[in-house]
């Protein structure tokens, strides 16, 4: 193997253009020369790439986002958009592939993987919906600029006696709200994961209401439904105001935190040391801090196990 390309796909996060660094280096070490595809599936099947060498990933660590850009592809979800990926590979003379991205963009490296094209793929996505890894890339990130909000809007919680709905991404996954919740002492989290009751969540905030606590935050997982929904069958019931804020994309930007980049540093360089060694087909994740590597397909058809424990500890912490 010469020459090796690397993309960025489906909903970018802070900690992708750690990864790409890392990934280029090694391959630089290696001596194999390593290409940049933009906009993710977009970008390969149009040949749309440059070559990355060690200058052009230089200042880019600390920057959220993706400087490769990211997009999502209906094309190449279709057996022809996939014939002309391999087809522009070829001709480009690119011998393998690392894609980093969410649960979409992952199919689409196992889709590569069975046309007989060499793939590593990496999990990136803040909705930490990705099975065989602790943690995806950008979710340490994402919870961080959570916490930071809801921090804020406390504040104004309190001052004045309201209780606010905050809606945070993670499609159909919970995570982001159940954790965000633990770490900021929310009164609820309303997650797809565990089934509520809103009558009786009124009920809660209409007696903590009676004893003194006229505030109280609700962190919604936007897999529940609309924030404002929640918020307007709450509003008669519970004796205070509400409103209602969706984070939205902010959550996904900013800079990287340590543990990101760290994280995104240590996928990058065993995605490419594995593709060098031979190796395809495969996922690099985290389990109990070390970096593994899991069939792609296993990942694809398996299921991000119930965040149990985070549900549990939740529920003994009142929220
Ligand atoms: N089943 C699939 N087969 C092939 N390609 C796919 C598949 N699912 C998604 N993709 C490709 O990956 C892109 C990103 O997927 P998406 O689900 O939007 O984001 P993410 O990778 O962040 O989960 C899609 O736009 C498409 O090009
Ligand atoms: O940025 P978009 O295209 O509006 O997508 C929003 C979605 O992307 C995410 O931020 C990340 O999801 P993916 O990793 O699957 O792309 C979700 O939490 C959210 O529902
Ligand atoms: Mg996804």
């Amino acid at each position: 193997m010469k020459k090796i390309g690397i993309l960025s796909s489906g909903g970018d996060c802070s900690g992708m253009n750690a990864t790409i660094r890392s990934a280029v280096r090694t391959a630089l070490r290696m001596n194999m020369e390593i290409v940049g595809f933009r906009k993710g599936y977009l970008g390969l099947m149009k040949g749309d790439c440059f070559t990355l060498d060690s200058k052009v990933v230089s200042g880019i660590l600390h920057r959220g986002g993706t400087f490769l850009q990211s997009a999502r592809s209906p094309e190449f979800r279709t057996p022809e958009g996939q014939q002309k990926a391999l087809a522009m590979l070829k001709e480009l003379g690119v011998e393998g592939l690392v894609v980093l991205g969410g649960d979409g963009s992952l199919s689409g490296a196992l889709a590569l993987h069975r046309l007989g094209f060499p793939v590593i793929g990496i999990p990136c996505s803040i909705d930490n919906d990705i099975p065989f890894t602790d943690m995806a890339l950008g979710v340490d990130t994402a919870l961080n600029n959570i916490i930071y909000a809801v921090d804020c809007i406390k504040d104004t919680a309190s001052s004045h006696a309201r209780a606010f709905v905050i809606e945070v991404m993670g499609r159909n996954s919970g995570y982001l709200a159940s954790v965000s919740a633990i770490a900021t002492g929310a009164e609820f989290a309303l997650v797809p994961e565990r089934e509520f009751d809103l009558a009786e969540i009124c009920q809660q905030l209409r007696a903590r209401y009676e004893e003194g606590r006229d505030n109280a935050i609700i962190i919604l997982a936007e897999g529940v439904g609309n924030g404002q929904t929640i918020a307007d069958s709450i509003k008669d019931a519970i004796g205070f105001e509400t409103r209602v804020t969706v984070l939205g994309h902010y959550q996904r930007g900013g800079a990287p935190t340590v543990f990101d980049r760290l994280l995104g540093s240590r996928f990058g360089k065993k995605a490419v040391e594995l593709l060098i060694s031979g190796q395809q087909g495969l996922m690099v994740g985290l389990s109990c801090n070390a970096i593994l590597a899991t069939p792609l397909a296993d990942v694809i058809k398996g299921e991000k196990r119930p965040q149990d424990e985070v549900l549990r500890l939740a529920e003994v912490l009142g929220i």
